[in-house]
C-alpha cells in the first residue's frame, strides 16, 4: 500500500496543464506491482493486489499507445518540414519565371498567389499590366484578346479595379500600409477598401447560368436574353441544356451560343465579360466553380429562398443590368481557397490529384464513419491542434455565412482577408474557432493510426476520401470572384444577415416601466 501513495505523491502536470492520469502509476511502481506480486494471507489484501496489477497494466498500455502516437506525429511533423523546404527550394527555382507573370496579376492578388497554378495562361494569349498611379492602386485587369481560330469572340470588355475609401481627402487614404515618420510606426492603409470596377471598353458577351428545374428560371432567362440581345445586342452564352431548352420554345434562340467539350469551360473566362447567375447561392458557387483561374464579375439575382451572395432582385433586372453594363459598380472580390489532396503515396507536395478550387469552405469530416475524426493540423510549420470530433471546416470569410457558421464560427465580411478554422461538433470543451490570416498554407492530416478514413467535401460536393496518411492542404487562391455589389459590399452583407438571418432581432423594449433614476 506504501507504493500506491507513493505513486499519488509523485503525479506530475501534463502539457495541458492537468494531472495525468498515467504519472498516477509511474514506470518502477508499475514494474514492481507487476513482478512482486503481494504475498500476504488476507483474501482481499490478494483480492486488491490483484486488480491493482490489472489496472497498472491497462495504464501502462495506454500510455505506450500514447508515446507511439507520439513518435508518429513527431515523424510526420518531421516529414512535412522536410516537404515544404523542398518545395520552398522549387518554388525559388520556378520564382524567376513567374515572378514576370506575377507583375501581371492583379496587384492585389500578388501576395495570395503560393500554389502551382491552375490556370494555364497560354490558354487566352492575354497580357496584363499593372499600373499604380497617385496613391490609388489601379490595374488593368483584362484586354482585348488577339484573334483566336478556335474562340468565335475576338474582343473581351476592359476594365479598372480601384480602390477607395469614404474620406478619399483625408490623411486615411495613403499608399503605404505603414510609414515610419519619425520612428512612430502608424498604420496608413485599411486592407479592405470597398472595390469599384469601371468599364474602359463595353462588356459584349454575357455568360448566363441558371439554377437546374426551375420555372421561373426557365422564364425569365428566356425574357433577359431577348431584352440583352434585342436592347444591348450582346452575344449570350448559356449551358448546353439552358440551350437545348431554349430551342424547345422558339428558333429565335439560335443565336445563343454554348460549349460541346468540357475542355472549352477552361476558356471561358477569355470569352466572357460578365456571368449573370439566375438562382440561389448554390447558382454562384457553381458558377465560380466554371471558373478554374480567373473569373469574371457576377451579377448575382435571387432567385433562391436565403441569397447571402445574391443581392439583385429578379423584378427589376432591367434597370439592375442597364447600370452594370454602363459602370461603375462596387464590387466584392470574394477570396477562394485553392486546396489539393495529397495522398500517402505521393513523393512530395506537388504530386497531388487536380486541384480544386472553394468559394465558401472545404469540410473534412467522418462521413458515414460513427467513429470520431482524428485530424492533425498544422499552419505553415507550426502544430494547431488534433480535432477530435465530427470534423473540421476551413472556410472563406464569404462562406463564414454558410456551414462554418452552423458549426459556431463567426460572422466575417467578405472583404475580410482571412480564412476560418471552425471544429464540427469538437469533443473538447475549449476547442473554439479561430480566424487564421489569408497567407497561411494549412496542411489536415489523416494520421497513420487513426480507427477511421476521413472526407473532404468541397462546397457542399464532391466528397472525395482521406484514407490514413493523405493530407488536404489548403491556402489562399490567387483568383477571387468578383461579385457586382447592389449598394457596396458592406451594406449588401449587413443586408443579408439582417433579412437572411434576422440577426440580433429582437423586440425594442417599451419605455414604460422601472427607469434608473438620473442625478
Ligand atoms: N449545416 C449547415 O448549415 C450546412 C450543411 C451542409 C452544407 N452547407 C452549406 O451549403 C453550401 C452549399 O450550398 P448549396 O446551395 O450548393 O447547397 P444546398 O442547396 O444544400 O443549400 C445549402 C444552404 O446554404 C446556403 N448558403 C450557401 N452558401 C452560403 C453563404 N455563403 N452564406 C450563407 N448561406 C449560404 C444556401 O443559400 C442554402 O440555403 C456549402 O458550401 C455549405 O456551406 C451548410
Ligand atoms: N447551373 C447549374 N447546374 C447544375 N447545378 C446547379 C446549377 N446552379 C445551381 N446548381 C445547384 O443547384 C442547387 C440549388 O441551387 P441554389 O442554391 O441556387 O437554389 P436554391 O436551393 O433554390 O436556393 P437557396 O439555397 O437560396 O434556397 C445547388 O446545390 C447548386 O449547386
Amino acid at each position: 500500500m506504501e507504493q500506491g501513495n507513493s505513486s499519488v505523491s509523485s503525479c506530475s502536470q501534463s502539457e495541458n496543464g492537468f494531472i495525468s492520469s498515467f504519472s498516477l502509476f509511474p514506470e518502477k511502481a508499475v514494474q514492481e506491482l507487476l513482478q512482486s506480486p503481494i504475498q500476504g494471507s488476507d483474501d482481499h489484501l490478494i483480492e486488491f493486489s490483484e486488480a491493482l496489477r490489472t489496472v497498472a497494466k491497462a495504464l501502462r498500455k495506454v500510455a505506450e499507445g500514447k508515446a507511439s502516437a507520439q513518435a508518429e506525429a513527431a515523424e510526420w511533423k518531421r516529414k512535412f518540414e522536410l516537404e515544404r523546404t523542398r518545395n520552398l527550394q522549387l518554388e525559388d527555382k520556378g520564382k524567376s519565371c513567374l515572378e514576370h507573370q506575377a507583375d501581371l496579376d492583379d496587384v492585389k492578388l500578388n501576395n495570395l498567389a503560393k500554389q502551382p497554378t491552375l490556370y494555364n495562361e497560354e490558354a487566352n494569349g492575354q497580357s496584363e499590366e499593372c499600373c499604380s498611379r497617385n496613391g490609388i492602386c489601379s490595374h488593368e485587369v483584362l484586354r482585348d484578346g488577339k484573334p483566336d481560330s478556335d474562340t468565335k469572340m475576338v474582343r473581351k470588355a476592359s476594365f479598372k479595379l480601384q480602390w477607395y475609401c469614404k474620406g478619399e481627402k483625408s490623411d486615411q487614404h495613403k499608399h503605404d500600409i505603414v510609414s515610419f515618420e519619425r520612428g512612430n510606426i502608424t498604420t496608413a492603409e485599411r486592407s479592405s477598401k470597398q472595390i469599384s470596377l469601371k468599364w474602359e471598353s463595353c462588356p459584349q458577351t454575357v455568360l448566363i447560368l441558371t439554377k437546374p428545374n426551375s420555372v421561373s428560371v426557365q422564364i425569365l432567362c428566356a425574357e433577359m436574353i431577348r431584352w440583352l440581345r434585342q436592347h444591348k445586342k450582346l452575344q449570350i452564352y448559356v449551358e448546353p441544356r439552358v440551350k437545348v431548352d431554349l430551342l424547345s420554345e422558339s428558333s429565335y434562340f439560335n443565336f445563343i451560343d454554348t460549349w460541346s467539350d468540357d475542355k472549352e469551360i477552361l476558356k471561358l473566362h477569355t470569352k466572357v465579360d460578365l456571368v449573370i447567375t439566375l438562382g440561389g447561392d448554390g447558382t454562384v458557387l457553381w458558377a465560380a466553380s466554371m471558373f478554374k483561374g480567373p473569373v469574371p464579375p457576377i451579377v448575382p439575382f435571387s432567385l433562391g429562398s436565403l441569397g447571402f451572395m445574391t443581392p439583385f432582385y429578379s423584378e427589376n433586372y432591367k434597370e439592375c443590368l442597364e447600370s452594370v453594363l454602363k459602370g461603375p459598380i462596387s464590387i466584392t472580390l470574394r477570396h477562394r481557397l485553392l486546396c489539393h489532396v495529397v495522398r500517402d503515396a505521393a513523393k512530395n507536395e506537388f504530386e497531388t490529384e487536380e486541384p480544386i478550387l472553394v468559394l465558401n469552405e472545404v469540410t473534412i469530416d467522418r462521413g458515414i464513419s460513427s467513429y470520431l475524426t482524428n485530424l492533425e493540423c498544422y499552419c505553415d510549420n507550426s502544430f494547431v491542434t488534433c480535432v477530435q470530433g465530427d470534423g473540421l471546416i476551413l472556410s472563406t470569410t464569404s462562406g463564414s455565412t454558410a456551414y462554418s457558421l452552423a458549426a459556431g464560427g463567426s460572422m466575417v465580411h467578405p472583404q475580410v482577408p482571412g480564412i476560418l478554422f471552425t471544429p464540427i461538433c469538437p469533443h473538447s470543451l475549449s476547442f473554439r474557432p479561430l480566424i487564421l490570416p489569408e497567407h497561411v498554407t494549412l496542411r489536415v492530416q489523416v494520421p497513420f493510426n487513426s480507427r477511421s478514413p476521413a472526407w473532404a467535401s468541397f462546397d457542399g460536393k464532391d466528397r472525395k476520401q482521406l484514407a490514413p496518411g493523405d493530407a488536404l492542404v489548403c491556402s489562399m487562391a490567387p483568383w477571387p470572384v468578383p461579385t457586382a455589389c447592389l449598394v457596396d459590399s458592406t451594406n449588401d452583407f449587413l443586408r443579408s444577415i439582417h433579412e437572411g438571418l434576422h440577426w440580433n432581432l429582437r423586440k425594442t423594449q417599451s419605455s414604460d416601466g422601472p427607469r434608473e433614476s438620473f442625478p
